[in-house]
């Protein structure tokens, strides 16, 4: 019988289809994209990764398995230090200022994607916010796992995509599937039907974030 990951992956191939066809995803890859919109997307997606990690902190406030509330809290914990550090240097390498930063307000579709994922957690359940981060993860790490193969011919690209092909972050991608599924064999068919939604709705937003980034979506 398929697991409840592998029923809400099928429920969200379209929309992975369209992320994997999407122009900014063409584009990383051919090294076409324009250098504009990679910053656009880095600027924003700081944001997400903020709001991100601590959901993770929440999330587990909230659950009581130890070997899950450790996995989210060492998950708070490396987005504070890995990510930010990757980006750090993404943001040094295309000069991006902290001026620039404190003058970029989060723009719709980042702000609709977090505000869908902390809805999840507090008119939800933890279930379903776990279940709203999964495509995070699972959505990036195919998405490496396609690019590695012909690689980017521009060096930052190129190291965008490697940090979603890495050993750990396949690993840290099965231990979040495994999460979701644990969480899911405790949950009713209704809540199982929620975290399928919250999982479906976070893969639309995960599609509208390349969007919103080719396009350089602003509120006016
Ligand atoms: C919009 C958006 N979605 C997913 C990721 C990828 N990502 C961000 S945090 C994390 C977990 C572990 O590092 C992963 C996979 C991103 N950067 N931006």
């Amino acid at each position: 019988m398929a697991s409840l990951t592998q029923k809400m992956h099928q429920q969200a191939a379209e929309l992975w289809q369209e992320s994997f066809d999407h122009p900014f995803i063409k584009e990383l890859a051919a090294g076409s994209l324009p250098t504009a919109t990679f910053r656009y997307y880095l600027k924003q997606d700081r944001y997400y990764l903020a709001n991100f990690g601590d959901l993770h902190k929440q999330i587990a406030d909230n659950l009581s398995n130890p070997d899950i509330k450790q996995f989210l809290y060492e998950g708070a914990q490396g987005l504070h230090d890995d990510e930010a550090n990757i980006r750090k240097e993404f943001f040094d390498e295309l000069a991006i200022t902290s001026a620039e930063i404190a003058q970029t307000p989060i723009a719709p579709n980042a702000y609709n994607y977090v505000a869908h994922m902390y809805h999840e957690l507090n008119e939800g359940s933890p279930a379903r916010a776990a279940a709203a981060l999964l495509p995070c993860y699972w959505l990036y790490n195919e998405i490496g796992k396609k690019l590695i193969k012909k690689g980017s011919p521009v060096k930052i690209y190129q190291q965008f995509i490697n940090t979603y092909d890495s050993a750990g972050f396949t690993d840290a991608t099965s231990q979040m599937i495994q999460i979701v599924d644990q969480l899911g064999s405790e949950a009713d068919q209704s809540e199982q039907a929620k975290m399928t939604t919250a999982f479906v709705r976070s893969s639309y937003y995960e599609l509208h974030f390349w969007a919103m980034a080719y396009k350089h979506q602003q509120w006016a």
